[in-house]
């Protein structure tokens, strides 16, 4: 059972601690969001958690020799830009890299196309890469991190760009990846979506920690108004939780 833990992790850079002491378990099942505000160490924790960031504490993921952690970690980064002419099927393809020596096998290319279909691309498959919209782009790199089959998944904003279907069918696939026992953690800024489809969490501010737990929890109206400077309306329905932000406060 793979589980992310971290433990009094902290990013300094340029001297400026940007993230701060932040101890979290994450566990087979979960799908975790990640919520802040703009700089609040987001990105930061997640680059740090998989090590790509120099840090002090401890993240189990960032421990693992190179090519464990490949197989146990797929990331989806904020910066998505596909940078060769090469096919769809060719990029999801690129996934399977910590799964093969040489060249790839049938369970490679039956994950690729299980990713793709995943994603409604299965026929995208042969068009050049380049040539797709920019959301049409971002959900080829999110096949890309499914194709990997990883049993954890760190996404940083991966619906942002995308029209509100690919939007909900995205975070549906996320929380679908939690149900088959995968760790996942996801950065967004659409609380609602967030509240929606994630079992917990994270409200990050000033790279600290400040809230863990379910949306209900931590999107309380003085979390709202002290992290985000916003007053929202909050109900349960019968469709699940509708979230929607209404104006900006000021904090004396
Ligand atoms: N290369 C860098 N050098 C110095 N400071 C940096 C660097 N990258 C990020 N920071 C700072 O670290 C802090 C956290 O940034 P981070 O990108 O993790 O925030 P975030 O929560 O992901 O934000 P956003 O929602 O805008 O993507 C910010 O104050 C940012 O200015």
């Amino acid at each position: 059972m793979t589980v992310l833990e971290l433990s009094d992790l902290s990013v300094r850079r340029q001297a400026r601690e940007v993230l701060s002491g932040i101890s979290v378990t994450l566990r087979p099942g979960e799908c975790v969001g990640l919520v802040g505000p703009n700089g609040a160490g987001k990105t930061t924790l997640m680059r740090a958690a998989l090590g790509l960031l120099p840090h002090e504490g401890r993240s189990s993921l960032a421990i693992l020799p190179q090519h464990t952690r490949a197989r146990t970690a797929a990331w989806l980064p904020q910066m998505r830009e596909i940078a060769w002419p090469v096919s769809v099927e060719t990029v999801v393809g690129l996934g399977r890299t910590p799964h093969f020596r040489t060249r790839p096998a049938a369970q490679d290319r039956a994950a690729v196309a299980d990713a793709l279909a995943r994603m409604g691309l299965a026929a995208y498959a042969e068009r050049t890469a380049l040539r797709l919209s920019g959301g049409e782009q971002a959900r080829v790199l999110i096949a890309r991190a499914l194709a990997q089959e990883a049993p954890v998944l760190l996404a940083d904003e991966p619906i942002a760009g995308l029209d509100p279907a690919h939007q909900l069918s995205t975070m549906r696939i996320f929380a679908d990846l939690a149900g088959e026992g995968r760790v996942v953690l996801v950065s967004l800024h659409d609380l609602g979506l967030a509240a929606r489809f994630c079992t917990r969490l994270l409200l990050l501010s000033g790279g600290r920690l400040v809230a863990d737990g379910p949306p209900g929890a931590v999107l309380t109206p003085q979390n709202l108004a002290h992290v985000f400077g916003v007053r929202a309306f909050m109900a349960e329905t019968p469709d699940g939780p509708v979230f929607q932000p209404l104006e900006v406060v000021e904090i004396d």
